[in-house]
């Protein structure tokens, strides 16, 4: 045992659940079409205390629905929020998990199109992120989400030269704390859309009031052209 600790120390580590059975029908038309009628597209531009971005990193296209959207529109991801998910949360941190209050951050959608750009590389300041893939990618389609396990990388290219890969399969529910090892999206290469349900879930020793104050507005980007 005291070999496996030795080798497994500072790795990063995640958990994933298939929640296929435990969604409601139709609710990834359902994501699809809030995604269709609500996707705004944004110009994200490092750098923040979060990023782990080269200096001089262009801008990044992103696309998201915002929190207060996915709160009015997509109420059962909500309740799984609140619910079964923060409890599948609990199972994986082995702790009591708390969901966030401010619908800003508790969930959002991320959507990355084929073609478009890799998310940017960064560290996560809640202590347990839930993500629902509501599409997947397979291997050589890009979409990929890569976290380092060095805790030190300090851009992709660190990122990519020893990292966990986690290909996203539709229906998985996958929880990590992404606090220490930076990670990013590779950019969508082929395929559909890359649809995420991005949730932020807190603890009592890393409460939702440690959320940096300007991050919301980093996050929120620049318009378009
Ligand atoms: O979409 C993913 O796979 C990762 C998203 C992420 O890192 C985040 O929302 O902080
Ligand atoms: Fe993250």
């Amino acid at each position: 045992m005291d070999h496996v600790d030795h080798a497994l120390r500072g790795r990063f580590s995640w958990t994933t659940f298939d929640v296929t059975s435990l969604l409601p029908a139709g609710w990834d038309t359902d994501i699809a079409e809030v995604v269709r009628k609500n996707q705004a597209d944004r110009l994200l531009m490092p750098p923040h205390s979060t990023s782990r971005e080269q200096v001089g990193t262009r801008a990044l296209l992103t696309s998201a629905v915002r929190g207060a959207v996915v709160w009015k529109e997509l109420s059962w991801v909500v309740d799984l929020y609140h619910g079964l998910f923060r409890e599948l949360g609990e199972s994986h941190a082995r702790r009591t998990v708390l969901s966030a209050t401010d619908r800003r951050y508790a969930v959002v959608l991320n959507v990355q199109e084929p073609g478009g750009d890799r998310s940017e590389c960064h560290i996560d300041t809640n202590p347990i992120a839930g993500l629902l893939y509501a599409t997947g990618h397979r291997p050589g389609a890009g979409g990929e989400l890569a976290i380092a396990h060095d805790t030190h990388a300090r851009n992709t290219a660190d990122v990519d030269r020893d990292c966990s890969v986690i290909y996203p399969q539709k229906g998985h529910l996958v929880f990590f704390d992404g606090r220490l090892h930076p990670h990013y999206v590779r950019a969508v290469t082929s395929g559909g859309a890359r649809v995420v349900v991005a949730m932020n879930y807190y603890t009592e020793e890393c409460p939702e009031s440690m959320r940096p104050g300007d991050l919301d507005d980093y996050l929120h980007g620049s318009p378009v052209g």
